[in-house]
Formats: C-alpha cells, sequence, structure tokens
C-alpha cells in the first residue's frame, strides 16, 4: 500500500520542487485544496491513515495529532516557528516534528527592513494619499546612524543585522545565547532586554513565541522606548500585548509600528486598525517564491528521510 502524505500547507505556499521530492517517492498525496489554513475539523478527517505530514499556519492540536497515530511517524513544518504544532502531544505519540531553518530567514529579514524604511519615510501614507489626489511630501528619518535594537539574534535576526549594518546603523541586541560571529561580523553589540529597549531607535522582534517571551513588549517596556521610536514585528503577534501597543502608539509613547504578526490572524475588529502611524502586512514574511521553495525542499526531505527510516535532521522533540 502507497505510504498517504497530507500537504497542509496552503496553494500559494506549494513549491512544485517539495511536490516532485514526494512523489518520486510514490507517496499518495493528500493536498489541502484551498488557499488558506486547513480547520481543526478538516485536519481531523484528512489526517486519517496519513504517515507524513507537511505543516503550514495551520493549527496542529493534541486532538488532531491523536486522530493520526499510531500511523502518523512526521509531521514537517514548512517554516520555523512550531509554535502551530502541539510538541509535546507528538512527543507522546513518537511522531517527529522537524522545521526548515534558515529556508526563510533572507526573506523575513527582506520584509523586516522594508517595513522600517515604510514606517521610517511612511511610505503606504503616501502612497494612499496620492491615490486620493493629493500631493503630500511627509519628511521623514534616515536609517543611517539609527540605533536599531533586535530581540533574538538568530538566523533572521542575524539577516536584519547584515542588512542594517549596510544601511549603516547601529546593532544592539538581546538573545539568551549571545553569538560571537555577530559581534565580530556586525558590530553587535549584546544588552540586557531593557537596555535595548530604552537605546534603541527601532527595535525588531526575532524572538519564538514561547513561555518566556509572550508579552514581552508590554507597557512597561514601551515607556522605556524613546517617544520618537518604532517597533517592527515580523516574529510572532504573542509577543506583544495588543492593547498596550495601541495605546502607546495612540498616546504618542512611541512613534509608530509596522505589523506582519498578529495575536489572531486574520486580526479581527483591531483597534490598531483606527491608527495612522502603523504598517500592516499579512503574515507573509516567508511568502517569496526562494523561501517557498526552499523550505518546501527541506520539509519534504525531512517526511522522506523519516518515513524511510532515517533520522530527521531538523527535529524539535527532544
Ligand atoms: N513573519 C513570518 O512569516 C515568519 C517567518 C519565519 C519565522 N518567523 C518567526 O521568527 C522567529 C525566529 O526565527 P529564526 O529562524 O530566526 O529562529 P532562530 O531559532 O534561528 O532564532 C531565534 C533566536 O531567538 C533566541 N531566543 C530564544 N529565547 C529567547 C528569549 N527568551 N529572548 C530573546 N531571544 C530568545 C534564540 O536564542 C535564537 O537566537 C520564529 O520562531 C518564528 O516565530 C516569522
Ligand atoms: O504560516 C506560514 O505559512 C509561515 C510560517 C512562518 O511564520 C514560519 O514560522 O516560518
Amino acid at each position: 500500500m502507497k505510504k498517504k502524505v497530507l500537504i497542509g500547507s496552503r496553494e500559494r505556499s506549494r513549491s512544485p520542487e517539495a511536490m516532485e521530492i514526494l512523489n518520486a517517492q510514490g507517496y499518495e498525496l493528500i493536498v489541502n485544496p484551498h488557499d488558506r489554513a486547513l480547520t481543526e475539523n478538516e485536519l481531523l478527517e484528512m489526517i486519517k491513515g496519513v504517515e507524513g505530514m507537511i505543516a503550514g499556519s495551520e493549527i496542529v492540536t493534541a486532538a488532531v495529532i491523536a486522530a493520526g497515530a499510531p500511523t502518523l511517524k512526521v509531521i514537517a513544518k514548512q517554516g520555523v516557528g512550531y509554535n502551530t504544532i502541539n510538541v509535546d502531544a507528538a512527543k507522546e505519540h513518537g511522531v517527529a516534528v522537524t522545521i526548515t531553518p534558515g529556508a526563510n530567514s533572507k526573506s523575513v529579514a527582506d520584509l523586516a527592513l522594508g517595513l522600517m524604511m515604510a514606517i521610517a519615510r511612511q511610505i503606504p501614507q503616501m502612497d494612499s494619499s496620492i491615490r486620493k489626489g493629493e500631493w503630500y511630501r511627509h519628511t521623514g528619518v534616515e536609517l543611517r546612524g539609527k540605533v536599531l535594537g533586535i530581540i533574538g539574534m538568530g538566523n533572521i535576526g542575524g539577516e536584519v543585522a547584515k542588512r542594517a549594518y549596510g544601511f549603516g546603523m547601529k546593532i544592539i541586541a538581546y538573545d539568551v545565547y549571545p553569538r560571537q560571529e555577530f559581534i565580530d561580523n556586525y558590530g553587535v553589540t549584546y544588552l540586557s532586554l531593557d537596555e535595548v529597549f530604552s537605546e534603541a531607535d527601532f527595535i525588531s522582534l526575532h524572538a519564538p513565541a514561547m513561555l518566556e517571551t509572550a508579552g514581552m513588549v508590554n507597557m512597561d517596556r514601551l515607556r522605556k522606548m524613546k517617544k520618537t521610536s518604532y517597533i517592527i514585528n515580523t516574529a510572532r503577534g504573542e509577543l506583544i500585548v495588543e492593547d498596550d501597543l495601541y495605546k502607546a502608539l495612540k498616546e504618542g509613547i512611541i512613534a509608530g509600528a509596522a505589523l506582519d504578526v498578529f495575536a489572531q490572524e486574520p486580526p479581527q475588529n483591531s483597534p490598531l486598525m483606527e491608527l495612522k502611524n502603523v504598517v500592516f502586512t499579512s503574515h507573509a514574511g516567508a511568502y517569496t517564491n526562494e523561501a517557498i521553495v526552499g523550505a518546501g525542499v527541506m520539509a519534504a526531505e525531512e517526511i522522506v528521510r523519516v518515513l524511510s527510516g532515517s533520522e530527521a535532521k531538523y527535529s524539535v522533540v527532544k
């Protein structure tokens, strides 16, 4: 009997290269027919009898993993933020969970810099004002000479530092594991979390969503920031207390924000939408042709490794 593999990732994040790798193994592919994340009910149906799964942004709950057991052997996240997968349940059922480190870091870093420039020069605001027939020149600020604070200096944080260094920014960072290569290559100075918040002109978040980071950007930290400073979040919505950010933006405690990720996606009736000093993108950091192919291929290779009896290369189940 053919081994079944569920492709959970939505249509536009699927790469033909990844599908070819799986097809070449003779697997039967069960494919998410939608251009959206599968719901829990859909997953509960589709996971039955499946041995491997490529996961996109859908939430893989304990119930879904239990419904896939004991056939399910591996869930390969096409991406790096595995807070969407119940890893404890996977461990309990002997299911490997893998990620694709580095595959989308350049794309996310490009977007973080794009957002930084968008808020520094008010690019979206000018675009919408011209469309209304106006001709208003916003005065912005240069990135050169400004202090960039990076929270979470891993693969994406490192790529952001590389780009910001090219722009002549001074880079400070907070990470639980400082890396010498970033000090040597981009002159990064590691500081405490509170020092980064008080010294930065721009803060870019790149830490994973976990107990220790949930709500790390709250009113206490926002009040430590300069009134002229900006915050950019391309990591996870859980890192920011959105009500506090709204208040800080509305009351001029900070100058602006750019958000690719939200506590609830898509955001529903968020007061942030009323504000002019915020720029939004739709969790699109990893949505480039290059990252989709890179991460898709890495995820497919993990499925093949595990289903052919080898060890996964990038397992997150300890
Ligand atoms: N917007 C998007 O589409 C998108 C795409 C990819 C990743 N992401 C998010 O970005 C995050 C980072 O991705 P990455 O590839 O750089 O991962 P990574 O593992 O390479 O880097 C994460 C860094 O955060 C550090 N860290 C861990 N705990 C911390 C803490 N309590 N405080 C500060 N730093 C801490 C780690 O030491 C590591 O250096 C992912 O977890 C994911 O949630 C978002
Ligand atoms: O939800 C997605 O498809 C993007 C995944 C991305 O956020 C990641 O963590 O790598």
